[in-house]
């Protein structure tokens, strides 16, 4: 569980980038169990509770969004076992909606998007989310040729034999039907058979199976086809790739389409021109629930006309003109026995509740997070009552939820049962970890008290020092083979001068120190020989390294990968970088708003940069690390062959074949950076009717300008 879990609004940018970094490891760990082996390790509410989050923190700090972001990826590697098949069009996944709120606001965003006035226009389409595994089934000259999983959605598995076993799956196509088509759709377990299986399971007195979806894709993913047919698998046609030609031009004429070709679609499908119309059709479906006889998880919406999908087009892991929106999460009663604190590698003091466990929608729930001491205490830092003032203390009877919008929570306090004598928290002002002061900062702009409490220790502080080193030596900074959390802590914890490692510079003198010492590191248990030399090895084959890796394995406060990416690019080599930052220090001047002009900075991370260059133990750190390790310069990297494609693009003015949403979209699909302001990077300059002192100033610096259309003409389309 993270160590964060607090309203996102309440997030600072550091704790909203290290909960990201724990985020991008912990789901690709269950996407691995849940696509890979057929065996995830949690509910799907909470792995959706899990991305959501994600997703709301990247929503509210876009600097922060991590290359390796799970909100760029779909499901996950396929298997080695089957032969791999490349998708004709991608196989993306579906952006997910937790709320009538939210829901209404996706009809709202599309006519945005499009540029249009929100009236009742639009047809979008509205059907049950089925729970079970994605296929794409190929025909051509209509015959079924090759049945894929989605696996990574560039590459799937190949199912081909598994998937003739299925009765419901048509062979081979009517006359009329194209002459290469591939259907997509979801292969899924009855739960009447499911049921039926387990019961012979149970007969048989073996293990029984844990649900349905996991159930049909551990069936379908077989290498005998034999096990496959005797499962008894179900198919929904909904989507499709590739189709020489085109049956219909809406959503809703496709799946006709496919049904008269034999496929069998989802009878709960209608159309409707309004959100209140889906919603209402959500609600239904969502009564009928329990009578289906198929796991479903949520009602998808698609908008209808494919012209518009086209338009809308995909981000990278989802179509923009269609949302899943989700079933929501339940609430459980149950004791609170105690109030763990973490700390976190900011020294961010959080308290986790320790449960009676509790079964909360299925799932065994133990712990869950109280947010912060305000929130413990029921009034909010200012002043504002949180619960209707309701405190809560150990052992409080307490609800908990587990919504789709954040990991497990004590939501309320049963006041009535109260156990006598129970008295209220006190929130401790020591780290539990290092004893120093913890403290509340005052935002100095605001001059409000931040909700954390932070550790004062610093570098003394265990927590946060060392959590420094393992974010150094991890996969996106400095990589290093060999050095992982067990052994940074083995060389962090040493009191010996020759084996220790407190700050980074320590790293890479750790071999020169060896040679005099005493105390030879491939003595020591869980080193060899060899595995000490492997460890120098990979250590000094860092000593040259990736000027953004570099940057991001500082652990800046806010600078997340994309930041430093964002910064490699700008400055091109440390010495630029380092010199500018030293300016930069004045908040003024020519290094300031340099730095502030760059698309994706914010002033808050501009600030954060200033600050830790500001402190002369950083300063003195990276002297020490760059005696050892020389960051190579960035050369800015072109990645796709437009012509648009590394270039920085300011659009201003009116815009008036697309709306500016969508032109940044474009452009940044064709590789090129879209810039909110005019300065010496830039590139070219779109400008539409009524672009002022934008247009003026690219004149100015005799930088290429060009009106919509021309713009249209370069990139193509
Ligand atoms: N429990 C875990 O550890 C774990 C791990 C990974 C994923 N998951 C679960 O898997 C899902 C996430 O994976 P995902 O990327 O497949 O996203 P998703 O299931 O949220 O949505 C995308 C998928 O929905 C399916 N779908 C079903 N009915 C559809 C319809 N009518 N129209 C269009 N698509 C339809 C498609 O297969 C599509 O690929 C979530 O439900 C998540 O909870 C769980
Ligand atoms: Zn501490």
């Amino acid at each position: 569980m993270s160590n964060n879990q607090k309203p996102v609004d309440e997030l600072s940018d550091t704790e909203a980038a290290e909960e990201l970094a724990f985020l991008v490891t912990e789901l690709a760990r269950h996407d691995a169990l849940y696509h890979g082996q057929d065996a995830p390790e949690i509910s799907d509410a909470d792995y959706d509770a899990l991305k959501r989050r994600n997703d709301l923190i990247e929503a509210r700090f876009p600097a922060l969004i991590r290359e390796d972001s799970p909100s760029r990826k779909v499901g996950a590697a396929p298997s080695l076992t089957f032969q791999p098949v490349l998708h004709a069009r991608p196989m993306l996944s579906l952006d997910n909606t937790f709320s009538d709120e939210d829901a209404r606001d996706f009809v709202a965003s599309i006519y945005r998007y499009l540029g249009l006035i929100p009236d009742h226009s639009l047809a979008f389409t509205a059907e049950p989310k089925i729970d079970g595994l994605s296929m794409s089934l190929r025909y051509e000259n209509r015959r079924l040729v090759t049945a894929a999983t989605r696996g990574d959605g560039t590459t799937g598995e190949n199912v081909t034999a598994n998937i003739r076993t299925i009765g419901m799956i048509p062979q081979t196509l009517p006359a009329g039907a194209p002459d290469v088509l591939e259907v997509r759709g979801e292969v899924y377990m009855a739960k009447s058979d499911f049921a039926a299986l387990n019961a012979e399971m149970a007969a048989q007195g073996k293990p029984l199976y844990v649900n349905p979806r996991n159930t049909a894709s551990g069936s379908l993913r077989q290498l005998d086809a034999k096990v496959t047919a005797s499962r008894k698998l179900r198919f929904f046609a909904y989507g499709w790739g590739e189709v020489s030609e085109m049956p219909a031009d809406t959503q809703f004429g496709m799946v006709e389409a496919f049904k008269a070709w034999g496929f069998p679609v989802n009878p709960l499908m209608r159309r409707f021109h309004s959100a209140d119309e889906l919603l209402e059709h959500y609600h239904q479906i969502e009564r009928e629930r329990p009578d289906l006889d198929y796991d479903i998880d949520g009602v998808v919406y698609k908008v209808d006309r494919l012209d518009l999908q086209t338009r809308l087009g995909y981000r990278s892991r989802s179509p923009r003109w269609a949302t899943a929106h989700k079933f929501p999460a339940e609430q459980a009663f149950t004791r609170l026995k105690g109030i763990d604190i973490q700390v976190g590698r900011t020294g961010a003091l959080t308290p986790v509740a320790r449960l009676e466990p509790i079964t909360v929608g299925g799932v065994v729930v133990t712990n869950a997070t109280l947010h912060n001491e305000d929130y413990i205490r029921g009034v909010g830092n200012n002043g504002e009552s949180i619960r209707d003032g309701r405190d809560i203390r150990i052992g409080d009877m307490v609800i908990v939820q587990r919504a789709g919008d954040v990991i497990p929570q004590i939501v309320d306090v049963v006041m009535d049962e109260r156990p006598e004598g129970a008295a209220p928290y006190s929130f401790p002002t020591a780290c539990p970890v290092c004893g120093s002061h913890a403290v509340r900062d005052i935002n100095e702009k605001s001059g409000k008290v931040d909700a954390v409490r932070r550790c004062t220790g610093g570098f003394v502080c265990r927590a946060q020092a060392v959590e420094h080193l393992k974010h150094f030596v991890s996969r996106n900074a400095f990589d290093i083979e060999g050095l992982g959390s067990k052994q940074i802590e083995f060389f962090f914890e040493s009191d010996d001068e020759n084996l220790k490692i407190r700050t980074a510079p320590d790293i890479f003198t750790l071999e020169r120190r060896q040679e005099t010492s005493l105390t030879k590191l491939e003595n020591i248990e869980g080193f060899g020989r060899v595995s000490v030399r492997k460890l120098y090895d990979a250590i000094n084959a860092r000593r040259s390294i990736a000027l953004h890796r570099f940057i991001y394995a500082l652990g800046i406060r806010h600078v997340g990968e994309t930041t430093a990416k964002l910064l490699a690019r700008s400055y091109g080599s440390y010495e630029a970088f380092g010199a500018a930052m030293n300016e930069a220090g004045s908040y003024s001047g020519d290094a300031w708003n340099e730095l502030n002009s760059i698309d994706g900075i914010g002033e808050v991370v501009a600030r954060a940069i200033v600050e830790f260059y500001k402190e002369p133990r950083n300063v003195k750190v990276i002297s020490d690390l760059l005696e050892e390790v020389t960051p190579e310069s960035a050369e800015t990297p072109v990645t796709t062959d437009s012509p648009v494609a590394g270039k920085t693009v300011v659009f201003t003015g009116s815009l008036e074949k697309m709306t500016r949403d969508e032109a940044k979209a474009k452009a940044e699909s064709l590789g090129a950076k879209v810039a909110g302001s005019v300065s010496k990077k830039t590139d070219i300059v779109v400008a539409g009717p009524g672009a002022g002192s934008k247009l003026e100033k690219a004149r100015e610096l005799g930088i290429q300008t060009m009106d919509e259309d021309e713009w249209l003409a370069l990139i193509g389309s």
